[in-house]
């Protein structure tokens, strides 16, 4: 096994670089920089000199975990620097010289943590979820993934259903022996256990994939309400282009901010309007297209009218826009002098963490057909139990296929395709 650094801090320069080591030469690549001085006892920083052909690189707090009692399982050995590029670059070159040393592919610690049985596959999803976190929502859900809730979860799943079709099959294998104990009922009452609350897990899976990339919420309404100053307002900048002609904005505009700690995506849309205008005609079928697909629509309305291609549905707000010019019914704003924002806002804050309540454990479409298999295996089991004797046979082979799909979730099967795709999301670092 070849030993592996980079710098596991940002890149640029910082007050402090992080430099990181995994591998069996670890030590003794750093013992050599640190020339004669003896190691730190391991998990206690030490200052130390770090040399190269006698120059002092650094004065540097030097950091080391034995294999085995360390992030990635193999021993660690941590430099961190002054945080000058000139200093990451030095000692990296010092490093790497040494036959043995290279530097590390993107997310090759926590490959080795996974190989080495440190993290299973959620939760090294949860990390690179947590390394990506811009909210509150999203730092708590990564953190619990990579915390190992799903593992933990799914291991119960896991003996339950493996207890059922142990239960079934003993009563194939004694089937010779007139021996009538019917084992339907408890079998059943495990599968109707562990499917209530996979049911439940797959119903907050999606609310737990907004919280994972955000809500997307949607203004629209006629040309020339007021959307692209509204979006501009909320967003505290120039985002979108406003003028007094109607039919302004074309493209869909995208501003990401956090509400009360939950990710949104605003989206200033195309007023809606029959047009010859051919490149208006796009940016309205792009904005009726992207307004249905958002979690939640604003509709902006002026003198109550509303556009007639797109209408409200289920929380979908309606609001009067240019709220200081008329008179309207029920909530006004006004973009132009923020009267209304904050309470529009709060009202958005208050649908989308309603929403969020539903939260699942698992957080990713992956982690949803996993459960959305097992579910299906379950109920072909449980109708070949109540189905009768000759079909138990088939109905363990079901519940074996909804244990192998619950163990995908944390990679005990099937996840080599996987890992390039998760590790390739990582930075080098980590
Ligand atoms: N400097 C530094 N900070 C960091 C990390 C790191 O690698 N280096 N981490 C990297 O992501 C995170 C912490 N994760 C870590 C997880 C396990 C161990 C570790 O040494 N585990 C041993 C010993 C535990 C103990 O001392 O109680 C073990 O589990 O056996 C270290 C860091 C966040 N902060
Ligand atoms: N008095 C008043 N004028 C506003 C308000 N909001 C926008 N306006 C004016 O109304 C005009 C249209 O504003 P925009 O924000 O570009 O409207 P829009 O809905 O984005 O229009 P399209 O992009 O064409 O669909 C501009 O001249 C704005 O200055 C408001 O709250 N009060
Ligand atoms: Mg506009």
């Amino acid at each position: 096994m070849e030993t592996i650094c980079a710098l596991a801090s940002a890149r640029g320069k910082a007050g402090v670089a992080v430099v990181r080591l995994s591998g069996p030469l670890a030590w003794e690549a750093v013992a050599d920089l640190c020339a004669g001085a003896a190691l730190p006892p391991v998990r206690h920083a030490g200052l130390r000199r770090l040399f190269r052909d006698g120059e002092v690189l650094d004065e540097a707090l030097v950091l080391i975990f034995e294999a085995g009692h360390s992030f990635t399982g193999e021993a660690v050995a941590e430099l961190h620097l002054h945080g000058a590029t000139a200093t990451v670059r030095a000692v990296l070159r010092a490093l790497t010289a040494r036959e043995g040393v290279r530097l590390a592919e993107p997310g090759e610690f926590t490959r080795r943590a996974l190989e080495n049985g440190r993290l299973d596959l959620a939760q090294v999803e949860g990390l690179a979820d947590l390394i990506e976190a811009e909210t509150e929502a999203q730092r708590r859900q990564a953190l619990r993934v990579l915390s190992g809730a799903v593992g933990a979860r799914a291991e119960r799943w896991r003996a339950q259903l493996i207890r059922a079709a142990a239960l079934i099959e003993a009563t194939i294998d004694f089937a010779d022996e007139e021996v009538p104990t019917d084992v339907s009922p408890e079998v059943l009452t495990l599968i109707d256990a562990v499917l209530e609350e996979l049911r439940q897990v797959a119903a907050g899976a999606s609310v737990s994939e907004r919280i994972r990339d955000g809500f997307e919420v949607a203004i629209v309404g006629l040309p020339n309400a007021g959307k692209s100053t509204l979006l501009n307002y909320l967003a505290g900048r120039e985002a979108a282009l406003t003028s007094e002609y109607a039919g302004t904005t074309r493209d869909v505009i995208e501003v990401r901010m956090e509400l009360d700690g939950l990710p949104v995506t605003l989206l200033d849309t195309a007023g809606l309007r029959e047009t010859v205008d051919e490149v208006e005609e796009m940016g309205v079928s792009r904005a009726i297209e992207r307004a249905r697909q958002a979690d939640l629509r604003v509709f902006l309305r002026v003198d109550g009218a509303l556009p007639r291609d797109l209408r409200p549905l289920g929380e979908d707000l309606v609001v009067e826009g240019k709220a200081d010019l008329g008179v309207g019914d029920g909530l006004r704003v006004s973009g132009k002098t923020g009267a209304g924002a904050g309470e529009l806002v709060a009202r958005i804050t208050e649908i989308l963490e309603t929403r969020s309540r539903g939260a699942a454990v698992i957080t990713r479409e992956r982690h949803r057909l996993a459960v959305e298999r097992a579910i299906g295996a379950m109920e072909s089991a449980r109708s070949e139990v109540l189905s009768g004797a000759d079909r138990t046979e088939l109905a363990a082979e079901n519940l074996r296929r909804a244990v192998r799909s619950l163990d995908s979730l944390v990679g005990r099967v099937d996840v080599e395709d996987l890992l390039d795709e998760i590790f390739a999301s990582f930075c080098i670092g980590k």
